[in-house]
């Protein structure tokens, strides 16, 4: 089997004392990507943050490429193309959409055309600053600044979060287009279960800290039962 792109094993990390995940471990191949699923407050931001190397690592070990990343730092770790686009919108008010994502590029397949192709609304609004954007723009600016950076795995923390149901569909649709070309790898936390089953190959239900299922995003969905025990969600059968 290929060599993982990123592997967590038997993680437990957390906050100072306080312990929010523990004993998880898990597997992305390269191109791979995954839902991370769960109630309110159960470690889903924390493992992402946990991959960055932002949290207190108590036992596991973090390896990315092969390599152990464990005691990384996360500038490091930046750097060798974990890409992490955090929960709150994280753009330059006062540059312009175009100087935004200048700013930060590294080279690879993704520049300035191959971004405004994914997000034709940047593209749009390419001259306006960052603070005349809407909440949708400043989403969408946000992401493609991280891929500007052209990273293997890019970890998006409730992308979708507070969106109107329109933008939340445009930019689903850019995030289903831009793992489809096989460059990029993907951990989806997302609030919203079926969208991010929906987009995602693999998925994990987080529960009290531990994974409390994991398997293809195809089957969970089908899994009602699953789906309302671990996150409460409903669906008609
Ligand atoms: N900086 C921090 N310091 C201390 N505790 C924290 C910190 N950030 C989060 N926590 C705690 O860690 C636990 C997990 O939080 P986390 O944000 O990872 O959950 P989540 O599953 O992402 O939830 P949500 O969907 O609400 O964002 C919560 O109990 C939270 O209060």
């Amino acid at each position: 089997m290929a060599e993982p792109l990123l592997a967590l094993d038997d993680i437990r990390a957390g906050y100072g004392d306080a312990v929010v995940l523990d004993g998880v471990s898990l597997d992305i191949p390269p191109h791979g990507s995954l839902a991370v699923l769960g109630r309110n407050g159960v470690g889903k931001s924390t493992l992402l943050l946990t991959i960055m190397g932002f949290t207190d690592l108590r036992r596991g070990t973090i390896r990315w490429q092969g390599k152990d990343i464990t005691r990384m730092s996360s500038f490091r770790r930046a750097r060798a193309g974990i890409g992490w686009v955090p929960q709150e919108r994280d753009i330059f008010a006062t540059l312009s959409v175009e100087e935004n994502l200048t700013v930060a590029a590294r080279p690879g397949h993704w520049t300035l055309q191959t971004v405004y192709a994914l997000f034709p609304r940047l593209e749009e609004r390419r001259a306006n600053m960052g603070n005349q954007l809407s909440g949708g723009e400043q989403q969408m600016l946000t992401i493609a600044r991280t891929l500007m950076t052209n990273p293997d795995l890019l970890l998006l923390d409730e992308p979708l979060e507070g969106l109107a149901p329109i933008v939340a569909e445009e930019l689903s649709a850019a995030i289903v287009q831009m793992s489809a070309g096989e460059r990029i790898a993907l951990v989806l936390v997302e609030q919203h279960a079926e969208i991010a089953l929906s987009l995602t190959d693999s998925a994990i239900v987080i529960e009290r800290g531990a994974i409390a299922h994991s398997g293809p995003s195809k089957a969970l969905l089908d899994d009602h039962e699953v789906l309302d025990r671990y996150i409460g969600l409903k669906l008609a059968e």
